[in-house]
């Protein structure tokens, strides 16, 4: 019978040993995705934290900061966990009672003990830093300022965190920390893509702080850093008694002064039309930053709004002294300061001032214009329009955002153009804009002059492009088998011959 027959002629084993291949290349690449994801998968995340008190002129706030345990190099990783404002007023004010300072700060510190996790504890550091406020004492009576500064070094001492000191920091590390603090939240040093200048307004002082191509022809205004293997050239200077606070007290002592000598009702364009307060000269007069003493004066004054927003501009023009400066260029009293470069953020009462009289987005012009407008509104109407707010806040406002305009237009030479430049900032990225996160990464040497080294991939890139690769190869082994195993070979019987 003449019957093809239909004949493999393959070696049997061939089919089943591929196959076997297959499979242990696929359990293959299923074993190294795994331990590639086990293995860099982000650990559970410990956090260690940080405490800083900046104890200001006006107040004290404590600050609690957290960053990962395992990334401590690492830029960007330091976030402010949470804020606490100690009630009443900053600790100079209680130069007449030092353990009053140190008793002040017990609900905040109670309450780091609750937020911060009692096995950290030990570890975390605490740092005081005080400003203007203990600048001003410390000039009136240093064994003053010291006895506050032991008072709360004592109550800092009784909690159970790693306390590292309570110091007056300069008006040079005041400026520096505040620029470092908002660098490294903008993610700046990272990024290496320029940096923005800072302007801080506090009650008692003024820091401003800008990388500047010029150089510097005073070294007391010139700071150098190297972060994460840049260089940064700063020029930074704080105007003592130019916060805003003290200097109300200027204006107002510059006023008095002026004042016919039987006259006790004192005329003030910076406050509102209605505005009428008794206040005392010791009040004026009470600080280092009003040097000459009124003699023969009546011992209080009425203080009367005249809210004339352009006659209040003359008058805060008359706090800055323009009229030497020995260096190429000058802010104001003589200090040296190069034309301002690039972009800035304002923050404490920058922030407070501009935004509460909604003046943070308006160019100079019209900011200047709006200022004017509230300034001349009756002070009955402001006080009805904002029941909420302070008094004493509320009555200030005018003169604020005035001084604050004069501050940046006259005093540090911002133009129309220039002003747009400025930023009016709270926070960024959560975190408060302030000296404190600063001061505390520079302690805690969590800025590291050079870059680290970091691996070129993130997790997440290299979990993918392991997965991309290996569904590559798996792929690629599944088409050459397709295309390149041995074909069937089908033959031909010839009949059988009989
Ligand atoms: N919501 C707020 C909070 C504060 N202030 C005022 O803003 C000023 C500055 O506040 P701050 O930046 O906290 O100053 P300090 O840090 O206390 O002062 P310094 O930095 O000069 O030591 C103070 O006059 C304060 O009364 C304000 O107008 N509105
Ligand atoms: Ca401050």
């Amino acid at each position: 019978m003449d019957e093809q027959r239909e004949m493999k002629v393959k070696n049997p084993w061939h089919r089943p040993v591929i196959i076997l291949i297959i499979v242990l290349i696929a359990i293959g690449i299923v074993v190294m995705v795994a331990t590639a994801i086990i293995q860099n998968k982000p650990l559970h995340q410990k956090y260690k934290y940080g405490i800083v008190l900046d104890a200001g002129s006006s107040h004290t706030s404590v600050f609690i900061y957290e960053w990962p345990a395992e990334k401590e190099n690492n830029t960007g990783m330091v976030r402010q966990k949470h804020a606490c404002d100690v009630k009443g007023k900053g600790i100079s004010s209680y130069s007449g009672n030092p353990a009053g300072a140190g008793s002040s700060l017990t609900d905040c510190m109670a309450e780091a003990q609750k937020i911060i996790p009692v096995h950290r504890h030990q570890e975390t550091p605490v740092y005081l830093g005080a400003t203007a406020g203990m600048r001003l004492l410390r000039m009136e009576d240093s064994s003053l300022s010291d006895q506050v500064l032991d008072a709360v070094e004592r109550s800092l001492q009784t909690y159970p965190f790693d306390y590292q000191g309570a110091r007056i920091i300069t008006g040079q590390e005041e400026g520096a920390f505040g620029w470092i603090t908002v660098n490294y939240l903008s993610d700046n040093f990272r990024k290496a893509s320029g940096t923005i200048g800072a302007l801080d307004l506090g009650g008692a002082s003024t820091q401003i702080t800008f990388v500047s191509k010029e150089n510097s022809e005073n070294p007391e205004n010139s700071m150098d850093f190297r972060l994460y293997g840049n260089p940064y050239h700063l020029y930074t200077h704080s105007f003592l008694c130019y916060g805003k606070d003290q200097v109300l007290k200027l204006a107002l002592a510059k006023k008095l002064q002026s004042l016919e000598m039987q006259e006790d009702v004192l005329k003030d364009a910076c406050f509102h039309h209605g505005y009428k307060a008794n206040k005392t000269l010791s009040s004026v007069f009470n600080t280092p930053c009003v040097s000459e003493k009124l003699a023969d004066s009546p011992k209080s004054f009425i203080h009367w709004g005249t809210g004339d927003g352009v006659e209040c501009q003359n008058a805060v023009r008359k706090v800055f002294n323009h009229s030497c400066c020995q260096y190429s260029t000058c802010s104001f009293n003589g200090v040296y300061q190069p034309p301002v470069e690039g972009h800035f953020g304002a923050f404490s009462a920058f922030y407070f001032v501009m935004n509460f009289l909604n003046l943070t987005n308006d160019d100079l012009e019209t900011a200047k214009a709006k200022l004017i407008n509230y300034c001349s509104t009756p002070w009955e109407e402001i006080k009805s329009s904002y029941p909420s707010v302070k008094e004493k806040y509320l009555a200030e406002y005018c003169f604020s955002g005035t001084y604050i305009l004069t501050l940046l237009e006259d005093g540090y030479n911002f133009t129309s153009t220039t002003f747009k430049n400025i930023e009016f900032i709270k926070k960024i990225a959560d975190s408060d804009a302030g000296w404190t996160l600063g001061y505390m990464l520079n302690l805690t040497n969590m800025i590291p002059a050079e870059a680290p080294d970091t691996p070129p991939l993130p997790h997440g890139g290299f979990v993918s492009l392991m997965l991309v690769l290996s569904l590559l190869i798996f792929s690629l082994v599944i088409v050459g088998y397709k295309c390149f195993r041995r074909p069937v070979v089908y033959s031909s019987a010839p009949k059988d011959i009989v």
